[in-house]
């Protein structure tokens, strides 16, 4: 049973109808946009990596009980340069392109630590982000795209860069209950600059009805350890008070990439993993927008997911999807995904980790400040000052984690995550207890499953009480696949709306409920 990941897959623009079987609970109304790779070859060349694809951005939108399904490519300067030069000319993390300086804007240029490189790419193929009223698919770049979430239509071009310090921008975004987004980017480019922002987006629509990023307020910024060799993050972690930040050893080289283009390498080729480096942990101080005094850090870690984190009894606690390397992003290389036997060989599954940080440090030397009963989890006060944190190991083989979002920021007990215990390929899904550390999980025989996506049944008083969307692909090539819908407290199929169509494996969804 292979996935066949460097397939080209089919776009499905027009709404196609599903069959359903089970019953859709009647609350549950609205859409669930999905965004992942979708294209992997133009004419004779083909990209190196999995998350270079181009964005194929699909939707099921539930409606009464009905359940319509569309996909689309994510018509963007870089599928439309691409498209029209039948090659391709835009250059994504795992492949360097070479543009054909005459025909296309991506003869646009950036300057880049003194060397000129092309622009980078607008394909958008990792996430969603909702900034304002706005819709964006995203991928880490300084451009994200806007888009309408039901018709899946391509709209404006965003640049963080016109409106702040950013070159680079984690894919994953926090919400607020008042519907304000928080997200954090990297400055690169400029010699000596190199710093962290974390940065709020008002939500609603503005009054003057210009773009929500326009007004975006940066809450506070991070040194970078090294200014030339500041750290790659995908996500972070956001409580009521304090944002944590993983400043981790995974690396990117900024001198290496300002030379890649001309070296003709990746810019994966300029992330690097630093075994021999300790990981950092900022906490910071949503108030006084400062980091709290005490420098937390930890062993050598690669965290490309945040779950959640919470804050109880002067602690800080926050739990992650922890690798020993960079092995995550090694293992979607095309060529090793054709092979999986080899692959699983190497396969080292990732932790689902707990960390708790001390809001308080006084204590004595070689003191575990972590008084906390309920994990083993510790953090303990060096000579220097530093405080050394260990992290408790609350589960194994699992990525891609969703919790009731309701509950973000909030001491919390259940995680909705893919079970990734054989290979990088989820063939089952899982709602995991923190508390009592015990799983559920749901499995079919034949199929590929994605990132579960908890949905709150309105007025919901139990964190469970909800459903649990996710879209399984059947393994056999040609088969339609699913979305599926569990019962978030038994883990049990309520419904599923087949289409005859095939799906494709993506990255991340978005619920958008009908209310809003
Ligand atoms: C193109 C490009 C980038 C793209 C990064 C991407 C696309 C990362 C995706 C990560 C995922 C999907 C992680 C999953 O856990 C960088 C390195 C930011 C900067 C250089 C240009
Ligand atoms: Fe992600």
């Amino acid at each position: 049973m292979q996935y066949e990941y460097s397939k080209n897959k089919e776009e499905h623009p027009e709404p196609i109808k599903t069959e359903v079987k089970g019953s859709v609970p009647e609350w549950l109304q609205g859409t669930l946009i999905r965004n992942g790779p979708g294209l992997f070859s133009v004419g004779e060349t083909s990209y190196n990596h999995w998350f270079d694809g181009m964005a194929l951005l699909h939707n099921f939108t539930i409606n009464k009980g009905e359940v319509t399904y569309r996909s689309k490519y994510l018509q963007g300067d870089t599928y439309k340069c691409n498209m029209e030069a039948n090659r391709i000319v835009v250059s994504e993390m795992g492949t360097m392109a070479y543009p054909d300086p005459c025909k296309n804007i991506f003869s646009k240029v950036i300057t880049f630590l003194s060397h000129t490189i092309p622009d980078f790419t607008d394909n958008c193929a990792n996430n969603i982000i909702k900034y304002g009223n706005d819709y964006h698919a995203t991928s880490e770049t300084n451009y994200i795209r806007k888009i309408d979430p039901i018709t899946l239509e391509t709209q404006e071009k965003v640049d963080y860069l016109k409106h702040l310090p950013v070159n680079i921008v984690a894919s994953h975004t926090h919400y607020d209950k008042e519907g304000n987004s928080y997200s954090m980017g990297t400055c690169i480019a400029e010699k000596g600059k190199t710093k962290y922002t974390l940065f709020k987006v008002a939500g609603g629509s503005s009054s003057d009805g210009s773009p929500p990023l326009k007004n975006a307020e940066i809450m506070c910024t991070v040194p970078c350890r090294s200014l030339l060799t500041p750290s790659y993050y995908h996500s972070f972690g956001m409580t009521d008070n304090y944002f944590i930040f993983i400043e981790q050893p995974l690396k990117l080289d900024i001198l290496k990439m300002a030379t890649a283009y001309l070296r003709r390498v990746s810019w994966a080729s300029c992330m690097k993993f630093h075994p021999e480096d300790s990981t950092l942990i900022h906490l910071i101080d949503r108030k006084t927008k400062k980091e709290v005094g005490t420098k937390f850090y930890t062993g050598t870690m690669a965290v490309f997911h945040h779950v959640n984190a919470f804050e109880d009894d002067g602690h800080v606690v926050f739990d992650v999807i922890a690798y020993n390397d960079n092995s995550l992003y090694d293992m979607f290389y095309l060529d090793k995904l054709k092979d999986p036997v080899g692959n699983s060989a190497m396969y080292i599954k990732p932790k689902c980790r707990r960390f708790v940080l001390p809001l308080s440090d006084k204590g004595e030397t070689g003191e575990d400040l972590v008084k906390l009963k309920y994990t083993r989890a510790s953090a303990v006060m060096e000579k220097d000052g530093k405080v050394l944190c260990q992290g408790e190991v609350l589960c194994d083989g699992v990525e891609l984690p969703r919790i009731n979002y309701n509950f973000n920021g909030k001491k919390y007990r259940y995680s909705y995550m893919c079970c990734v215990d054989l290979s990088p390929v989820a063939t089952k899904i899982i709602k995991f207890d923190a508390e009592t550390k015990q799983q559920l999980e749901w499995t079919e025989e034949d199929i590929f499953a994605s990132e579960p996506v908890f949905i709150p049944r309105p007025d919901a008083v139990d964190e469970d009480d909800g459903v649990v969307l996710t879209v399984i692909i059947n393994a056999k090539p040609r088969v339609g696949g699913f979305l599926l819908m569990l019962d978030g407290k038994s883990f049990k199929e309520v419904a599923r709306a087949c289409v005859d169509v095939e799906i494709h494996m993506d990255m991340h969804g978005y619920f958008i409920p009908d209310s809003s």
